[in-house]
C-alpha cells in the first residue's frame, strides 16, 4: 500500500504544483487522470524520489519514502514521461547494462534477467536492433522492460501511451495488465480511455489537488441523472455554452452532440443520458474551474 499524506510541492518560482495530496493506493492498476499541467509528473517524480516535496509524508508498506529513498528505489520501477536519449546500441546490450546498474552483476543471473524481460515485453526478436531505431510502441515496451528489472513492487508509468497508434497502445495495455495484480502500478495519463480500459481504481488530479477518487464504475454511477445530451448545429454551440455547463462536444455526421451537466432538467430538448468516464472527468474539471472562475469574477 502506498500512502500519501498532505503532499505539497511548491517550485522555487512559486508554482504550487501539488496542493495537499492525500490518498492510499493498493495493489493493482491505479489511474491518475488529469489535464496538462495538473501536477501528474510532479507527483510521479515525487513518489519516485526524484524530487522532495515541500511538505507531507509518503509511505510504501513500512518504507518511509522521504527518509529512506534508497529502500524505495530498490523496489521501484519507473517509466518516466520522457525516457530521454536512446543510444545507438542494441536493445539487448542496453538492457544488460541497465540490469547491471540495478545491482544484478553475476553473469548467469544477468543473462537470465535480460532474456526473461525481453521475452516478456515481446522484443526478443528485435533484441539485436538499436533502440534508437525502435517505433514509439517498441520504445515504451523497452521502457517497461527496464522498469521491471529486479521485480519491483511499485511501478510508475507516466503518460505511457502518448503518441502510440491504437495497435501499439493495445499491446502496451496488455503488457501492463499481464504485469499482474500483485504490485502497485500507477498509470498517470490525460487519456480517459487508458483509465477506463485498465484501472479498477482511479483519481482525478486538477491544479495539484485530488478532486475525485474511486472505482470508475462507481464514479459513473454517481454521475447518474446529471448528464444531458442534445444534437445541435455547430453554430448553436456558443449559445448553448452561454446557457449551460457544457462538458463535452462530439461531431457526428457533421452535426454536434453536446453533453451538459445539470442537476435539473435543462429543458430545450436535452435528454438525460448514461454518462461515461469522459463525462465524469469533464464534469469534475468543470466543477474545479467554477470556483476559480467565480473568484476571478
Ligand atoms: N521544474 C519546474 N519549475 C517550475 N514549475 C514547474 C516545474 N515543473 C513543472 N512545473 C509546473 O508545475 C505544474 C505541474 O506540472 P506537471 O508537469 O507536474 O504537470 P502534468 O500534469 O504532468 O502536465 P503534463 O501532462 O503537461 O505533463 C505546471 O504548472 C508546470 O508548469
Amino acid at each position: 500500500m502506498l500512502q500519501l499524506n498532505g503532499v505539497e510541492h511548491v517550485y522555487p518560482n512559486g508554482t504550487r504544483a501539488l496542493d495537499g495530496v492525500t490518498m492510499s493506493i493498493g495493489k493493482g492498476m491505479f489511474g491518475l487522470l488529469g489535464p496538462n499541467g495538473a501536477g501528474k509528473s510532479s507527483l510521479m517524480r515525487t513518489i519516485a524520489t526524484l524530487q522532495t516535496p515541500t511538505a507531507g509524508t509518503i509511505h510504501f508498506g513500512d518504507i518511509d519514502v522521504l527518509a529512506e529513498p534508497t529502500r524505495l528505489r530498490s523496489t521501484l520501477g519507473y517509466l518516466p514521461q520522457d525516457f530521454g536519449v536512446y543510444p545507438r546500441v542494441s536493445a539487448y546490450d542496453l538492457l544488460d547494462h541497465m540490469v547491471s546498474l540495478k545491482g544484478i552483476t553475476a553473469s548467469g543471473e544477468r543473462k537470465a534477467t535480460v532474456e526473461t524481460l525481453l521475452n516478456q515485453v515481446n522484443l526478443w526478436n528485435v533484441r539485436n536492433k538499436a533502440v534508437a531505431g525502435f517505433s514509439g510502441g517498441m520504445r515504451q515496451r523497452f521502457g517497461i522492460a527496464q522498469a521491471l528489472i529486479g521485480n519491483p513492487e511499485l511501478i510508475i508509468v507516466d503518460e505511457p501511451t502518448a503518441g502510440l497508434d491504437p495497435e501499439e497502445r493495445n499491446r502496451f495495455y496488455n503488457l501492463l495488465v499481464e504485469i499482474g495484480e500483485n504490485v502497485v502500478i500507477i498509470l498517470s495519463t490525460h487519456i480517459v480511455e487508458d483509465v477506463a480500459d485498465l484501472c479498477p481504481r482511479m483519481a482525478v488530479l486538477a491544479a495539484g489537488r485530488i478532486e475525485l477518487e474511486g472505482a470508475p464504475s462507481e464514479l459513473i454511477q454517481r454521475s447518474r441523472g446529471t448528464i444531458w445530451a442534445k444534437t445541435i448545429e455547430r453554430d448553436q454551440l456558443d449559445d448553448v455554452r452561454s446557457n449551460h455547463e457544457v462538458i463535452s462536444t462530439r461531431l457526428l455526421a457533421g452535426r454536434t452532440i453536446v453533453h451538459v451537466l445539470s442537476e435539473l432538467d435543462p429543458g430545450n430538448g436535452f435528454a438525460l443520458v448514461e454518462g461515461g468516464l469522459e463525462d465524469v472527468y469533464m464534469s469534475t474539471l468543470a466543477h474545479t474551474r467554477r470556483p476559480a472562475a467565480a473568484k476571478a469574477a
